[in-house]
């Protein structure tokens, strides 16, 4: 596969912007969009939160694998994963040999002021104290190490975000064409 034919999937912690991103990139790109949480919600036809209470975190853990399994191996899309994908180092090995890996960074303090904005729909969150999410935060970094790009967005807005990412993209494609 070309450089250019393979599909971008983007990383990250919680929060960080990777869906709303990534819809962006793809529109950008004139690619397809998966968001990888979507295609879980559609199979199981229920919200993730519904899904880890009804059947658990493992068989969450277990559909996100076969999902960006059978994701990463297609052209030209735009993955945007779950921050807890990575985790799971099958995933992680499969997306790094496929696919162009961004890393969505965000400070924790930047990533605070999120916290309303996500509660009610990230289970892994629910009933956390402020210490506890950051602790979370602190504990995942390392599964976030494995990139091909990495952007800082504590000072960025969506739009800059996938204008960033999409012009380094080009410039990629040009030198390693
Ligand atoms: N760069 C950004 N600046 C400000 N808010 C953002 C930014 N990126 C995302 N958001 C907001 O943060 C929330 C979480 O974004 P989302 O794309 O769902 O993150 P993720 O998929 O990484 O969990 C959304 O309400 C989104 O509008
Ligand atoms: O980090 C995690 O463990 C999770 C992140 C969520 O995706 P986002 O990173 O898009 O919020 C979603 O996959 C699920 O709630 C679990
Ligand atoms: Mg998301």
């Amino acid at each position: 596969m070309s450089l250019k034919e393979k599909s971008i999937v983007l990383t990250g912690f919680m929060g960080v912007g990777k869906t709303t991103v990534g819809k962006a990139v793809a529109k950008k790109l004139y690619r397809d969009f998966i968001d990888i949480d979507k295609e879980i919600e559609k199979k199981f036809q229920m919200p993730t939160t519904e899904i880890f209470k009804t059947y658990g975190e493992k068989t969450f853990r277990q559909a996100e694998k076969e999902m960006i399994l059978h994701f990463s191996e297609q052209k030209m899309k735009v993955i945007s994963l779950g921050g807890g994908a990575f985790l799971q180092e099958e995933i992680k090995q499969a997306c790094y040999e496929n696919c162009i890996i961004i890393f969505l960074d965000l400070s924790f303090e930047s990533w605070k002021d999120r916290i309303n904005l996500i509660i009610d729909s990230r289970p892994v969150l629910q009933g956390k104290t402020l210490e506890e999410m950051e602790q979370i935060y602190n504990e995942r970094q390392p599964i976030y190490q494995t990139y091909h790009s990495k952007i800082n967005t504590d000072s960025l807005d969506v739009e800059e975000t996938a204008e960033y990412i999409t012009d380094s993209l080009k410039l990629a494609w040009e030198l390693y064409k």
